[in-house]
């Protein structure tokens, strides 16, 4: 099976390929069709299977997946939050979500301001492409889990749900 990932980022990419060693795993920058830095579950949810989708119809016979990052207020509180969508050359749409932790007040107040988490990361560890490497989660988890181990419990989420429907 062929498998394209829809975003250049090695965090994504890596995950797909780890939890489908056995697979050809190709990658397509493509759009996520919300903003930047989406600010829910449903905005974040929708960026990952508008990804999934455009990588499934690039190709015949392919796997798409897309995984987005983005933020959500649980109250007052904003959290990081990831989804994930597998869409299959049938079209059929698998979705999963990933860890969340806290963000400082800090990073909630110049999101506010319009700026993209990414950009912010960088400036808060005093580091380079946090996005590319650990991710904000591997900042806020003292390194534990890191933003390419997170993608891969989600991608696992979606190959063990595609596993299970497709024998139904
Ligand atoms: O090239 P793409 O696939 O777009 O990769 P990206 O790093 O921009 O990732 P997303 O679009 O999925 O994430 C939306 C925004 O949130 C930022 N972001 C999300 N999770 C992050 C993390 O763990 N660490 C740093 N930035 C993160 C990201 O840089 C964007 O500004
Ligand atoms: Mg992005």
């Amino acid at each position: 099976m062929k498998i394209i990932v829809g975003s250049k980022n090695p965090t994504k990419i890596k995950a797909v390929e780890h939890v489908f060693a056995d697979e050809i795993v190709n990658s397509l920058s493509v759009p996520s069709k919300v903003s930047a830095q989406p600010f829910s579950d449903k905005e974040t949810r929708d960026g990952a299977v508008n990804r999934a989708l455009q990588c499934a119809e690039s190709e015949e016979d392919v796997y798409g997946i897309g995984l987005e990052g983005g933020v959500m207020y649980v109250d007052n509180q904003l959290f990081l939050c990831n989804w994930g969508a597998l869409v299959t050359p049938e079209k059929s749409i698998f979705t999963a979500s990933g860890a969340r932790v806290l963000l400082p007040k800090e990073i909630d107040d110049q999101l506010k301001r319009g700026v993209e988490l990414g950009d912010i990361m960088d400036s808060y560890a005093e580091k380079n492409e946090v996005r590319n490497n650990e991710g904000a989660i591997g900042i806020f988890t003292n390194n534990l889990i890191s933003r390419s181990a997170m993608f891969e419990h989600v991608v696992t989420l979606l190959r063990g749900q595609w596993e299970y429907w497709k024998v139904k």
